[in-house]
């Protein structure tokens, strides 16, 4: 049952949220994390890139826990594990790091050991370590997610993004932890908050499903975070009100933050927007990372053997 010559597994990045849908909406991102695991000896865990500096390499890892995980719940006796690890998801900056290792253990895992967990079992797994569906589901499925996670149990649709969309993303040089984020927020909001991102949200989902890109401006306002987030992440309100000025269909923090996220069509150029995003973040004194990011259709894949990992690793970062 055991794959001896070990799986690489490869999971995108996403952003939750999309304004209104909060703990609700997922998209993937064309940004990945990469897996190479194997049953060995002794627990090894090599880390590679600039991205994954302070996780630890001993059995307190993410990735190594959500693997055992995995074996526990499919019957299978656990064994020590090789694993080389590569990521170009920057961490806790709201582009879904977390879900991706949550996505990327559980799923190199249930490989590794001949699949014996069924994607809908991996979800709900998944959901539970993190809490909340939008970013692990974007991470499974690729695409965009809506979801509902009862406690127990999630339910999704995948919707496949319309082929001339695509995004800006503004990647701010500081870290926000998603706890952080989420205390922010009140415990309780008003019925005319409620409504107001439950008509913005539907609505964003009927233009991504018809492709009626005009109503994403509207659709995208939120009332139930963003308001809360904005004093942690400076520039961002100005941003939120002018970046359609610059060519954005609509724009949204991304997950907890504090990266901005902006749809924009395919079919126009975006350098307009992404000077303006880069400039007003600069004024308010923070340095971001600004480019254009492709929609991921595909969520997490095998996509090959252990020896495989050499030639991304070559790839990404010329060993
Ligand atoms: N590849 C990884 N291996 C092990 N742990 C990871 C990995 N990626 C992320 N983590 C853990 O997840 C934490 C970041 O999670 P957090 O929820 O704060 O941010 P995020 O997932 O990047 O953002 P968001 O949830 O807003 O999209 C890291 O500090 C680290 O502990
Ligand atoms: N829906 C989550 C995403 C971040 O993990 C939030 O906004 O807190």
């Amino acid at each position: 049952m055991w794959q001896q010559d070990g799986v690489l597994v490869r999971v995108p990045a996403s952003t939750a949220n999309l304004g209104p849908g909060f703990d609700t909406l997922g998209m993937a991102l064309n940004l990945h994390l990469w897996i190479a695991m194997k049953p060995a000896e002794a627990t090894v865990i090599r880390l590679h890139g600039s991205e994954l500096a302070g996780i630890p390499t001993d059995e307190s890892n993410l990735i190594y826990r959500i693997a055992h995980s995995v074996f526990s719940a499919a019957g299978v006796e656990g064994r020590p594990l090789e694993m080389d690890v590569y990521s170009d998801i920057p961490l806790t900056r709201g582009l879904g790091s977390s879900a991706s290792a949550i996505i990327g253990g559980l799923y190199a895992a249930n490989a590794l050991i001949g699949y014996p967990l069924t994607q809908e079992q991996l979800f709900n797994m998944a959901t539970l370590i993190e809490r909340h569906p939008d970013n692990v589901g974007a991470s499974l499925f690729g695409g965009i997610i809506a979801a509902a996670w009862d406690g127990e149990r999630t339910e999704h649709i995948r919707i496949e993004p319309h082929c001339n969309l695509s995004t800006v993303v503004a990647i701010p040089q500081f870290q926000l932890e998603t706890k952080l984020a989420r205390n922010v927020l009140p415990k309780q909001v008003s019925v005319a908050d409620a409504v107001f991102n439950i008509s913005r949200s539907s609505l964003l989902v009927a233009a991504l499903c018809s492709g009626q890109f005009h109503v994403i401006e509207t659709a995208m306002r939120d009332r139930l975070h963003q308001p809360y987030r904005a004093p942690l992440i400076p520039g961002m309100p100005r941003i939120l009100d002018e970046a359609t000025e610059h060519g954005a269909l609509g724009v949204a923090l991304s997950g907890a933050g504090p990266t901005l996220l902006a749809f924009t069509d395919k079919r126009q150029s975006s350098a307009l927007l992404v000077s303006y995003m880069k400039k007003t973040f600069l004024a308010h004194g923070v340095e971001a990372k600004v480019m254009e990011m492709g929609i991921s259709r595909e969520g997490a894949v095998c996509c090959g053997t252990w020896d495989n990992m050499s030639s991304v690793l070559a790839a990404r970062i010329n060993y």
